[in-house]
């Protein structure tokens, strides 16, 4: 999981923990549905839902090829991915899941360990005629990504995981309070523990932390503009949503449980590592798979298919070719 080390210590000592201007109540724009946000990228997306393991996924499909499988976090969606799936298209067939509680799929009372979850994704590309997938994630998708290889070896052609690791013994270990310069205030993994506080702060204010996220890691605040931070705040702005997102945290002492009972993920494995978590995948991964290999979006610090899209794009397709 993040250690958020030395990178974070930079990241701190340069003042990069900014507290981002509270944005003016955004006009609460309309924000356009899945079904026009599919339609609006290149590659013939269309935005589909389908009944899998007991809930029902909305994803967003396009592009013909060999299958891939895009999985976001927190607090994201789908369209995360938006930048790397016209690339794709040309040679995939892209299926960008919104995983068990996030967007548009279902955001039931549980199930939301990421063993669970992989389910969810594992019986949905079945049900889409796919016995074996190339799986991609980012943040807690990775989490999933990973959750996918490692009960399913069967159904993981390659494996790509985007700056996060699954959830592991050392996040007991993250201080509420690092020392200065020792650390980053990974506030959220302890927000999100809170039952049923979160709804009643965050619902509505969605878009502040969004930007708070954003102010405290995107490089250039434009990478990610106005628009399509309105598109997460929404996904998450009902109480169900921010209860759901919780929930991918909460369930840490069981993916924690379960990575524990994972032997080596024997598929090949892509590490795309930022500036704060590069050495950690280069530590790590191998521990945790037979066949790895790990590049550096150097010029990222967390969100990659949004800070460096083009590197991402350029390796997924070297990698999943
Ligand atoms: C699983 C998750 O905890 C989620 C969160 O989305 C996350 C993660 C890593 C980060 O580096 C990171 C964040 C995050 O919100 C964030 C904001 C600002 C800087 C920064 O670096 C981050 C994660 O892996
Ligand atoms: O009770 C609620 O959740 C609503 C309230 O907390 C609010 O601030 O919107």
């Amino acid at each position: 999981m993040i250690s958020l080390g030395a990178g974070s210590a930079a990241l701190a000592m340069a003042g990069g923990v900014a507290a981002a201007e509270p944005a003016a109540a955004t006009p609460r724009r309309r924000v356009p549905s899945d079904a026009a946000l599919a339609r609006s990228i290149s590659g013939g997306f269309r935005s589909r839902y389908a009944h899998a393991n007991g809930v029902r996924l909305h994803y967003v499909t396009g592009g013909s090829g060999t299958p891939v499988v895009l999985l976001a976090g927190w607090p994201q969606t789908w369209w995360a991915w938006r930048h790397v799936m016209p690339e794709l298209a040309r040679s995939h067939r892209v299926i960008a899941v919104d995983i068990r509680g996030m967007g548009g799929s279902d955001k039931p009372q549980g199930g939301y360990d990421k063993k669970n979850m992989a389910r969810d994704v594992h019986e949905l590309v079945r049900s889409l005629g796919y016995s074996r997938v190339d799986v991609v994630g980012h943040d807690m998708g990775a989490m999933v990504a990973f959750s996918f290889a490692a009960n399913h070896p069967a159904a993981t052609r390659r494996l790509a995981l985007v700056d996060t690791l699954h959830v592991d013994e050392t996040q007991y270990d993250i201080p509420l309070l690092p020392r200065p310069g020792q650390g980053f205030n990974l506030w959220w993994w302890a927000f999100n523990q809170v039952q049923g506080l979160p709804a009643h702060l965050a619902a509505g204010r969605m878009r502040h932390v969004v930007d708070w996220l954003f102010a405290n890691s995107l490089p250039d605040q434009g990478l990610v503009p106005d628009f399509d931070r309105a598109v997460y705040a929404h996904a998450y702005d009902s109480p169900d949503a921010v209860r759901a997102g919780t929930a991918w945290y909460q369930a840490a002492h069981q993916d924690i449980a379960d990575l524990k009972t994972y032997g080596k993920v024997t598929a090949p494995v892509l590490g795309v590592g930022s500036q704060l978590t590069y050495d950690q995948f280069r530590q790590v991964l191998p521990t945790l798979a037979t066949d790895v290999r790990v590049v550096c979006a150097d010029k990222s610090i967390h969100y990659i298919p949004e800070e460096q899209p083009e590197l991402l794009s350029r390796e997924l397709l070297k990698f999943l070719a």
